[in-house]
């Protein structure tokens, strides 16, 4: 397993596509221009052109309702739609692929064997699964390449999706399913726990915006801590913990309640479901 990340894209020489310029296309190449990649490089596809002229006006990228047009203009492809969407959104832009594209799909569930079934056996493809911190470049990305990706290949997917991140290259693409669930949902399960943080603080007497502003820098500073010491959770955790002082209380409550067990399942049935979307995939 390797991972890396690179910053500066001011010097990137590819035109990249976004195929769909929804939350998690535009969380991307937010990233990518606060990185320094040109706008002009960025061609995002949308469907109305209102949504192509709010995309111009809130990115400056250039946009487009024409799938067709945004693949024959860019050297890089990346599938943002949503993965019942993607069967037919691959087999209609596979001949306006520019020849030795790229293809990045970012779609969850759907594996790579389906990918080369609509757009050819010969079309180099990364599938990653990355999450939406990528638009403030704090983002976590899983990757995995076929046989078609060149080395170049490789390293374009990983400059685009290491701006914006950390990006890990997997050794099995059944991975991505555990990927998924830990770090492309994963920050739906911490924004869960800060709304429960807000209430729980509200019920106690705070004002909203007083615990709002608490719970969340909370979670930013124990994040940093956690990223930044030589110490894993646990130590970390045992070190805001005194023996018979206040945080002891409510880790006894979260354990007798069972909260990894909950997490357990919460995130089995998250892998599931991508499985579920690889199987469905694999009927068209
Ligand atoms: N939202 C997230 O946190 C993550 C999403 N993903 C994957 O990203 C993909 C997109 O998800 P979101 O951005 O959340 O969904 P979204 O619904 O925000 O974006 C999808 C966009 O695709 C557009 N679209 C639909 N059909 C199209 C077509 N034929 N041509 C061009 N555009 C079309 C829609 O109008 C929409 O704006 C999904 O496959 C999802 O599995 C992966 C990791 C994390
Ligand atoms: O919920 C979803 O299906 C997408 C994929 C991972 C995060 N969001």
């Amino acid at each position: 397993m390797t991972h890396s990340t690179v910053n500066d894209l001011s010097n990137f020489p590819k035109t990249i596509a976004f195929i769909g310029a929804g939350n998690m296309a535009s969380a991307i190449f937010g990233g990518l221009l606060s990185n320094g990649l040109a706008p002009e490089q960025i061609i995002a596809t949308t469907k109305s052109h209102e949504s192509c002229e709010r995309t111009r006006e809130n990115f400056g990228i250039r946009a487009t309702t024409s799938n067709h047009n945004a693949c024959e203009a860019a050297d890089i492809v990346v599938l943002c739609v949503k993965p019942q969407t993607l069967p037919e959104v691959a087999k209609d832009i596979a001949p306006h692929l520019s020849p030795d594209a790229l293809v990045i799909s970012v779609a969850a569930g759907i594996d790579i064997d389906s990918m080369t079934r609509w757009m050819g056996e010969s079309t180099p493809i990364v599938r990653c699964m990355p999450n939406t911190p990528s638009q403030i470049q704090q983002g976590a990305c899983g990757l995995f390449a076929n046989d078609q990706c060149s080395q170049q290949h490789k390293d374009d997917a990983e400059s685009i999706l290491s701006s914006v991140g950390i990006a890990v290259w997997l050794d099995n693409e059944d991975d991505i399913h555990a990927v998924t669930a830990v770090s492309a949902s994963g920050p739906a399960y911490i924004f869960l726990v800060l709304e429960a943080m807000i209430e729980a603080g509200v019920k106690q007497g705070l004002s909203q915006e007083l615990s709002k502003s608490l719970a969340i820098q909370t979670v930013l500073g124990a994040s940093a801590l956690a990223i930044s010491s030589e110490y894993d959770p646990a130590e970390l955790r045992k070190r805001v913990t005194s023996p018979g002082g206040t945080t002891e209380q409510a880790i006894n409550v979260f354990e007798s309640k069972n909260l990894r067990a909950i997490f357990s399942d919460a995130m089995d049935a998250c892998a599931n479901r991508s499985k579920e979307l690889a199987k469905a995939a694999s009927d068209h």
